[in-house]
């Protein structure tokens, strides 16, 4: 199905300083001005949360967070829990994000658990599947996306609000892009894997890695791409809201 309204999310990473919500400021202000359909959101820096909400109060921009503990509190150094990041003002959370997935050994039940913390905490999920370049060579690719979502997302999600991520790991800040016949062949085995567990035919699976000004209106306009999931292009507002205008 081709959803008309989409969902547009920066991911800011591990970049951005209190001087940097400027471009936040600019993407509130520009949407203020033209408004869009689409649901718009930034996932930032856990330190920016809070100051983002107070600066962005009122506007469309979705404040979310990029990460959470499996648990509510105690006792992990470090850590920050769902509740900690819908206190600040965020209302969206990735979880399972590759760069977690990968550099932190977050395994699919290790996902399963934050997805759960976060809809205890009343955070919307976005969780982010793909396969590596070295599976997809293989031929491995619908196996193993399709195994994340059945691992990734459990059954207390039917019903919720949710998004998931297809980002293949070799198109991750790599400024390459899979074919929209990819693409389109992803999105199906992903639906039809939301669809047989949690009857969910309707949550947006967006599209991340490398997406930029360029490529975003032939990216966005694949059967099943509900929305983009964008990093290194979500830093500066001006190719940001290029995204939000091309969806
Ligand atoms: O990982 C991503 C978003 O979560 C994609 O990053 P890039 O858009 O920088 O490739």
């Amino acid at each position: 199905m081709k959803q008309s309204v989409k969902m547009i999310v920066g991911n800011w990473k591990m970049n951005g300083l209190a001087a940097s919500l400027g471009e936040a400021e600019a993407v509130r202000d520009t949407l203020a001005g033209q408004p869009t359909a689409h649901r718009v959101g930034l996932c930032l820096p856990a330190t920016l949360i809070a100051q983002a909400a107070w600066r962005l109060k009122g506007g469309s921009v979705e404040i979310g967070g990029q990460d959470c503990h499996a648990e509510a509190s105690g006792a992990f150094t470090g850590s920050v829990s769902a509740g900690m990041l819908k206190d600040a003002g965020a209302s969206l959370v990735i979880v399972g994000h590759s760069e977690r997935r990968a550099g932190f050994g977050e395994s699919d039940a290790d996902v399963a658990a934050k997805v759960e913390a976060a809809l205890r905490a009343g955070l919307e999920p976005i969780v982010c599947v793909g396969e590596t370049l070295e599976q997809r060579d293989a031929g491995r690719a619908v196996e193993v996306v399709t195994a994340q979502v059945a691992g990734s997302l459990p059954e207390s999600l039917r019903g919720r609000d949710f998004a998931v991520a297809y980002e293949p790991v070799w198109a991750i800040g790599t400024g390459r892009t899979p074919t929209v016949e990819q693409v389109a062949e992803m999105h199906a085995a992903i639906r039809a894997a939301l669809v047989e567990g949690l009857g969910a035919t309707t949550t947006p699976i967006l599209y991340g890695g490398s997406v930029n000004p360029r490529n975003a209106a032939e990216l966005l306009s694949v059967a099943e791409v509900g929305g983009a999931l964008v990093g290194g292009a979500s830093l500066k507002a001006d190719d940001f809201l290029a995204i939000v205008r091309a969806a």
